[in-house]
């Protein structure tokens, strides 16, 4: 099944590098109080090397992000040559968007300079100076390729992933700041359905990603866990519930109930019961009493959330997410749905309809229309829970920031509560500020489980494990070695199910298809685990101990081995020897600076709220060691040269272990 064919791809595209300043947005004190740990380090690490220290640009975080540090030098040294202030150069520089086009690029108009631009660049190229952190500035018409120096990243990236390990990649951004992230929300008793997975792996992603930009994250679920369904379930547990199966899996047995006493309902529509003797009537006033505080009511109910969350919390486990808040639409205090619609009325966007209560918006937005705030009957809508439930949590946490994970099919009703709050007159709510956030996702096509109905995550994820191990066993010899083959096919069906969901950009659907997702070729979640279990097989193969090589010092010189002399060789073989250096040479000089772009591809996701620009990476990073190690073996080697190979190796696990852990997705070390 582990097929070594891996596809070598090294000329994947990287998004264009755009105002970075916004990313960044960190006030300066907080700026300074994040430095002042690391500024050091980074300066003793450069003084070894004989480098200036340039002045950081703020919005900078030079000591987390090598390419920072190479663009605050390209900046103060273009904006010596050109006059032109720092602060329009440093956003000026962009990624290049291939690896063969250099690092870092920059089009001359966009620093408003006049005059025959083309020549300019020949000048400035030529003028700049490489100062240790350049190799080479290449004009381009009116663009100035930047070429990191080589040795220059291979020290200063391998040495900042070796000091930060599981921290590489992070920055204290967001320090000081907190952030609600909303996501996964299923309804209790009802299927756990695509929408529902996907806020899941998204939301579990965008926390884990605040977190690591230094944000205070609170993960909070906000269950389907009021309104009138829940007296239609309580009507069913009295006629079909058990107490036993209840408490053996809860989701499943409410799911039971739930649907059968839905074909009751449907049975007596069809003969024609009357209203008042129906299961719809004794529904409605169970939920009655319950939105009244009855105590046998609430007791049930309670009882049938409770047991539902003890089972969330395990399989949510599953995917290493654990919630901060399992809140929910039954704890949006009914004073502030009231307050709210009070506000309203004050503001005079009330206008009534026999008794129920309306807001226009069209007004404002022609598409956002008429909604409905509360019904004849006084009992709340999901829309006022919304509005209620963002005021109760700007009180309780004062968030700086809120994120909503919720499919597209809610955009409009997340944009008619966004609307209110904002009419509201709240000040987080006023878009210009963008504290409030939707960050919704496309639809998934096609997913259906061996058992049909998707119940919960847990039938998913069993699904998926099950046909991951039949892969494996396919493959006798091979599965015959692997230790608790259950727990690997788990993790590497996990992967399958996550890479398949964030491997696009989230706007889109995509089809749901277990043959392309567990496959071992292409870009999929078990080509990713495949990628780390070699990194890690190679450090097992070598049997050096860790202190050994995490040590060694890392000279490209040494990394490449000799390079091929004429005089060695016969010439059609020194031909052969010097291409293959060469091209062993690139693949170094590839690599590296993948990895050095690890630290922005976490600022670009954060900037878009994408997944796939970190999955985007993750291949980048897999294809580009996967092309690498066939040209630099380690095990054979002289000492020093193996020495200082498993290092860079190792770097390059610990990126894609960070990645990968980022992403919800735990990497297996065999498989
Ligand atoms: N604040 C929100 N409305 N969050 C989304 C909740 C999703 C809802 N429970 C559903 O399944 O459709």
């Amino acid at each position: 099944m582990l097929k070594r064919g891996l596809k070598a791809v090294f000329f994947t595209h990287l998004p264009l590098y755009r105002a970075p300043i916004s990313i960044y947005s960190f006030s300066s004190k907080r700026y300074q109080r994040a430095m002042s740990t690391s500024v050091g380090q980074v300066t003793a690490s450069l003084q070894k090397l004989n480098l200036e220290v340039p002045p950081a640009v703020e919005g900078s975080y030079p000591d987390g992000n090598i390419v920072d540090l190479g663009r605050n030098y390209i900046t103060k040294h273009l904006a010596e040559l050109t006059g032109v202030d720092a602060k329009i150069v440093f956003p000026a520089l962009e990624w290049s968007t291939t690896l063969d086009k250099g690092d870092l690029l920059v089009a001359l108009p966009r620093l408003r300079l006049k005059g025959d631009l083309n020549a300019l660049a020949e000048k400035i190229a030529s003028d700049f100076p490489l100062g240790g952190y350049l190799s080479k500035v290449v004009p381009q018409g009116k663009f100035l390729q930047f070429w990191f120096d080589d040795q220059m990243l291979l020290s200063l990236v391998t040495k900042e992933i070796l000091d930060k390990g599981a921290q590489y990649g992070s920055a204290p951004i967001g320090v000081g700041k907190k952030i609600i992230v909303e996501f996964s929300s299923p309804n209790i008793a009802k299927p756990f359905h695509a929408g529902h997975l996907r806020s899941t792996i998204i939301g579990g992603f965008l926390s884990n990603l605040y977190e690591k930009l230094g944000w205070d994250v609170v993960r909070l679920n906000y269950l389907g866990d009021w309104g009138k369904q829940f007296g239609v379930l309580a009507v069913g547990f009295a006629k079909y519930g058990s107490e036993e199966k209840l408490a053996d899996d809860p989701i499943d047995h409410l799911f039971q109930v739930y649907v059968a006493i839905n074909n009751d309902i449907k049975a007596e529509k069809e003969a024609g019961v009357a209203e008042a003797d129906s299961i719809d009537e004794q529904a409605r006033a169970f939920f009655k009493k319950l939105s009244d505080g009855d105590q046998d009511a609430y007791k049930l109910w309670a009882k049938f959330r409770d047991l539902s969350i003890e089972r969330y919390i395990d399989t949510y486990a599953r995917l290493n997410i654990k919630f901060d808040s399992y809140s929910g639409e039954s704890q949006v205090p009914q004073e502030l749905m009231e307050g709210a619609t009070k506000t309203l009325r004050e503001k005079g966007l009330i206008t009534e309809d026999r008794g129920a209560l309306l807001v226009d918006l069209a007004p404002f937005d022609k598409k956002l229309g008429k909604v409905l705030v509360q019904k004849t009957d006084g009992t709340s809508l999901y829309l006022t829970r919304d509005i209620g439930a963002a005021t109760d949590r700007k009180a309780k946490y004062n968030f700086d920031k809120m994120i909503y994970v919720i499919a597209s099919q809610q955009d409009l009703h997340v944009k008619q509560f966004f609307k209110i709050l904002d009419l509201m007159g709240y000040e987080w709510a006023n878009p210009k500020k963008e504290q409030l956030l939707h960050v919704n996702f496309g639809m998934v096509l096609g997913m259906s489980t061996r058992a049909g109905t998707v119940v919960f995550l847990n039938d998913i994820l069993n699904t998926t494990k099950e046909k991951m191990l039949e892969i494996m066993k396919r493959n006798e010899d091979k599965y015959a070695q692997v230790e608790d083959a259950e727990n690997v096919a788990d993790l590497i069906g996990i992967a399958a199910v996550m890479i398949q969901d964030m491997s696009a950009k989230r706007v889109y659907n995509y089809e749901f298809s277990w043959d392309r997702m567990l496959s071992f070729e292409g870009d999929t979640g078990p080509y990713l685990q495949y990628a780390h279990s070699r990194l890690k097989s190679i450090e097992r193969l070598a049997g050096i101990p860790e202190e050994e090589y995490l040590n060694a010092k890392m000279d490209l010189a040494v990394i490449l081995g000799n390079e091929p002399k004429e005089s060695d060789f016969p010439a059609e073989e020194y031909a052969k020897e010097l291409e293959a250096y060469e091209y062993r040479k690139q693949k170094v000089s590839y690599l590296v600076k993948v990895l050095s772009q690890y630290p922005d591809s976490l600022r670009f996701a954060s900037k878009n709220s994408e997944p796939s620009t970190v999955v985007t990476y993750l291949f980048k990073l897999a294809h580009q060691f996967s092309s690498t190690y066939k040209v630099l073996r380690v095990v054979g080697e002289e000492h020093d040269v193996m020495l200082a190979r498993l290092t860079l190796f190792a770097c390059v696990r610990q990126t894609l272990s960070n990645g990968l852990l980022l992403l919800g997705i735990t990497p297996v070390d065999r498989m």
